[in-house]
């Protein structure tokens, strides 16, 4: 009989072919591949599947684990199949920051997981990077943060307001929604030139502040299984959402709101009577080409600026928030300070004050900024990398184009070197006299990245955490069921994730601050 002989063969021919891929796979990626020479474990060196495991199952742990290899094997390390960690920070630069001439694009692989490909900061390219970010850059200078002090004065009022109402009624505030709303009511109005109020209903902020955790929450499964979301989205709406988690059909609705947004602004013809915003400056920007300004990339880019502008900055405030509620002596420094200065209350002169900007930074980075390992690729050159191995033994590796190379906030933050007891928030360490450590110490911030990918709203962030830090000395609080554990770097959901399950950072109003 033919037919059971030439499917016996066929999958005869298929398993032996399987084997030999396999083989071939295993002989290139363990021995012959440019990277062999480098440290690290076997299995990560042969298969992804070893990264997944600790981003997965354990869950989100590989960065924890990268710093354990790091501490056994050095300062480089072969993490995955293509994939090159270094811990130290005098080599940050060559990774993210090279200069002029040299070109640094994303890694698609890593990249995806947010779904917001064509947004400038999901764009991979180099050239592509540069022409989007400078159609917004004029957005982002600080003479342009500074002009809206009146608008971030009016909302840290009406935050004012509702500690005054808690207190009077007797109520437990999550500081978690309430920083939250506040930062996505300021990015709101500056995206789109519209009024949000998401601080009036601490209800639905606490909802939306939930969803996007729960997004977060996804990315790893994402990031190893692209897949689920390209089936999810290729399947109609009800049937799609019956597949997908409550968070993430939430945020669907929440880009569908942005979208209503975008073809707002791209149905009106521009006129002076239209509140100028970034995305009507996008709209007529005469260096874009129709294809920049498709309502699609638009809505990428505007789902980017409002997630990471409302997220990122909730969780610095939140870890500042709780160390001065933690830490009495910190607070009483702080407002000390403050009342020498009772005049400075624009963001920029907040912003000059020494103890204030020393938690301002201590908060970046203990916040760790984005927490996933955020690689490079060099398309177009090699990067050699030299380290000592003994007295005068140096030990030289040549990692060749198209590798995909990191280090982590993870690793530098809390190097002990740079920062001795990391884990401490000790706003001190920002007020050393010898420049050359402060010099060391601050090009080693890595919380909004160095380089042209730097965070393009990390002036707004900053008169945001100037002007709140200044709020949070006005106030007497008490921490209530929150521990550090709601604040630490637990997990590495592309942002911090404490622990599984946290609440938020919750408080009691006691009252004012007198002083203040
Ligand atoms: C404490 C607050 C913030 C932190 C820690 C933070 C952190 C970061 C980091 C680390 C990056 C670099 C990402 C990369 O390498 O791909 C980034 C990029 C970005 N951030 Fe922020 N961010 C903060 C606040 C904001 C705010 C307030 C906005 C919006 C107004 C914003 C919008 C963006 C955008 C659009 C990018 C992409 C920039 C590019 O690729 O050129 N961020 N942020």
């Amino acid at each position: 009989m033919a037919t059971p002989f030439l499917l016996q063969s066929s999958a005869v021919i298929l398993a032996w072919s399987i084997a030999a891929y396999v083989s071939c796979l295993v002989l290139y990626r363990g021995w012959l591949s440019p990277l062999a020479r480098i440290p690290g474990p076997k299995l990560a060196a042969l298969t992804s599947w070893y990264e997944c495991y600790y981003d997965v199952a354990l869950p989100a742990q590989y960065v924890f684990k990268v710093k354990e290899m790091h501490a056994k094997y050095g300062p480089i390390v072969r993490i995955a199949p293509n994939d090159v960690s270094i811990s130290d920070p005098d080599f940050v630069d060559t990774i993210y920051a090279p200069g002029a001439g040299h070109r640094r694009d994303k890694d698609h692989e890593k990249n995806k997981a947010l779904g917001v490909d064509s947004s400038v900061g999901g764009s991979i390219a180099h050239e592509l990077h540069r022409k989007r970010r400078e159609a917004l850059n004029p957005f982002f200078s600080p003479q342009q943060i500074s002009r809206l002090d009146p608008q971030l004065n009016a909302k840290a009022a009406q935050l004012e307001a509702l500690l005054a109402n808690a207190k009077k009624d007797g109520e437990v505030l999550n500081l978690s929604d309430i920083y939250f709303a506040f930062s996505n009511d300021v990015v709101h109005q500056y995206c789109f030139g519209d009024k949000l109020n998401l601080l009036a209903d601490l209800q639905l902020a606490n909802i939306r502040r939930t969803n996007v955790a729960a997004v977060l929450g996804s990315v790893k499964v994402m990031l190893h299984f692209g897949w689920i979301r390209d089936v999810t989205q290729a399947l109609p709406r009800y049937i799609g959402a019956r597949m997908t988690p409550p968070g993430v059909v939430d945020m669907i609705t929440f880009r569908e709101g942005i979208r209503t947004q975008i073809e707002r602004i791209l149905g009106r013809k521009p006129s002076p009577d239209e509140t100028t915003s970034i995305f009507t400056h996008l709209r007529d920007s005469p260096h874009l080409p129709p294809s920049e300004k498709s309502a699609q990339r638009l809505e990428d880019e505007a789902t980017l600026m409002t997630m990471a502008g409302t997220y990122s900055p909730m969780l610095s405030l939140v870890t500042a928030h709780y160390h001065l509620l933690a830490s009495p002596v910190i607070m009483a420094k702080l407002r000390d300070e403050l009342s020498a200065h009772p005049y400075a209350t624009t963001a920029a002169q907040l912003e000059q004050l020494p103890y204030l900007s020393a938690i301002t930074l201590e908060a970046h980075r203990l916040t760790f900024g984005l927490t996933g390992r955020n690689p490079r690729v060099c398309p177009d050159e090699a990067i050699v990398y030299t380290h000592e191995v003994g007295k005068d033994d140096f030990r030289t590796y040549r990692i060749p184009p198209g590798t995909s190379i990191s280090t982590s906030t993870l690793l530098v933050h809390t190097d002990e070197s740079l920062f001795p007891e990391p884990w401490k928030f000790k706003p001190e360490r920002w007020l050393v006299t010898d420049q050359a450590v402060l010099a060391r110490q601050r090009r080693s911030m890595l919380g909004f990245m160095r380089g042209p990918r730097t965070c393009i709203g990390m002036h707004l962030a900053n008169a945001e955490m100037a002007i709140l830090v200044a709020v949070m000395a006005r106030w007497n609080m008490r921490l209530y069921e929150t521990n550090l554990d709601d604040v630490e770097f637990l997990h590495d959901y592309h942002v911090i994730c404490p622990k599984l399950g946290s609440k938020g950072v919750r408080a009691e109003v006691l009252g004012h601050h007198v002083d203040l």
